[in-house]
């Protein structure tokens, strides 16, 4: 049985759980179940703490494991970052009140709060500058304000906390990070590969629409150029001769466009539908 573990609280929680039950795997009823097995999938879930699923999954007690790359990463374990998921995206960034702070370099001898020790440390000594790293939970952004930190280390995603403190970022952004499919070190555990293409079927069939559109045949090469499809679109004749149906997918974000284009160069009846799963 593959043993996976899911993020019990925080911003990964609600999506990551959400991604597996897109995925068709059984998820929690009352939320505060701590393993549920599900026997129809042989696989086992553990709802860990966001932090410690990097340990876990580094040190082989679970299989796979979905967290944050900014987590991963400050955990200082090995593990394999086999698939970005595409939530929980934030940057990781420097932020101090503008009039004292506003190079890496001024950081030398002043306090820094974070709840990402080791990533800050390696940033800092990978730049020779000597700072105070301050360990902390969380409410990252209060410390300065409290006099406790003169710089901070945080999460940003809309910027929003950090205006509210009266801080703003400097220097580069240290880290881009999103949540990720972990898995240990070497070869993947039996039964990972279907959980890993279960995900790769959500994160498709999110990402893609289905698009189809009727067009005379000498448009088609035209046509196939504005919507190529993942590999190749399928094409059948109409009954009607000297026109093709075509059957595509196309990413949602730009499936406004390419109808507008293909109207305009002369298919008619394109309609879109919903994705609801996949397998590619
Ligand atoms: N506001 C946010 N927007 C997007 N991603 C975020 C945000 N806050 C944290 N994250 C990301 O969520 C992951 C988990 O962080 P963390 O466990 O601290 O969650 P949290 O939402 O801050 O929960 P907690 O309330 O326990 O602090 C990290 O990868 C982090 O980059
Ligand atoms: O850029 P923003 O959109 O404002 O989001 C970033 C904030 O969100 C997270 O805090 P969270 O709500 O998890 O509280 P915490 O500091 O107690 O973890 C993160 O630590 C930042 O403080
Ligand atoms: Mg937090």
């Amino acid at each position: 049985m593959l043993r996976i573990a899911v993020p019990n609280k925080g911003s990964l929680s609600d999506p990551a759980c959400q991604i597996l039950a897109e995925a068709g795997y059984r998820q929690r009823r009352e939320g505060r179940e701590l393993v549920l097995v599900d026997a129809d999938n042989d696989v086992e879930f553990f709802f860990l703490r966001p932090r410690d699923i990097a340990v876990y999954v580094g040190s082989g007690t679970v299989d796979a494991g979905i967290t944050g790359r900014d987590l991963l990463i400050d955990s200082g374990v090995e593990a394999i970052e086999h698939r970005p998921l595409g939530f929980a995206r934030s940057r990781f960034h420097f932020a101090a009140p503008s009039v004292a702070i506003s190079s890496v370099a001024d950081l030398a001898g002043k306090r820094i709060a974070t709840s990402y020790r080791v990533l800050v440390e390696r940033y800092l000594a990978e730049r020779g500058v000597a700072a105070d790293v301050i360990r902390l939970d969380g409410a990252i952004e209060s410390t300065v304000q409290l006099g406790v930190a003169d710089a901070v280390a945080d999460v940003v995603e809309t910027g929003s906390t950090l205006r509210a403190a009266g801080l703003s970022t400097f220097g580069d952004v240290l880290l881009e990070s999103e949540a990720v499919l972990i898995r240990p070190l070497g070869d993947p555990r039996p039964g990972f590969d279907v959980l890993d293409r279960r995900i790769q079927g959500v994160l498709t069939a999110r990402e893609y629409v289905l698009m189809e559109y009727n067009i005379p045949a000498d448009l088609l090469e035209r046509a196939v150029e504005v919507a190529p499809g993942l590999e190749s679109p399928t094409v059948s004749p109409l009954h009607e001769s000297g026109w093709a149906a075509v059957r595509t997918m196309v990413p949602r974000r730009v499936s406004h466009r390419v109808m507008d284009e293909l109207y305009e160069m002369g298919a008619r009846a394109i309609l879109v539908t919903k994705i609801h799963a996949s397998r590619i």
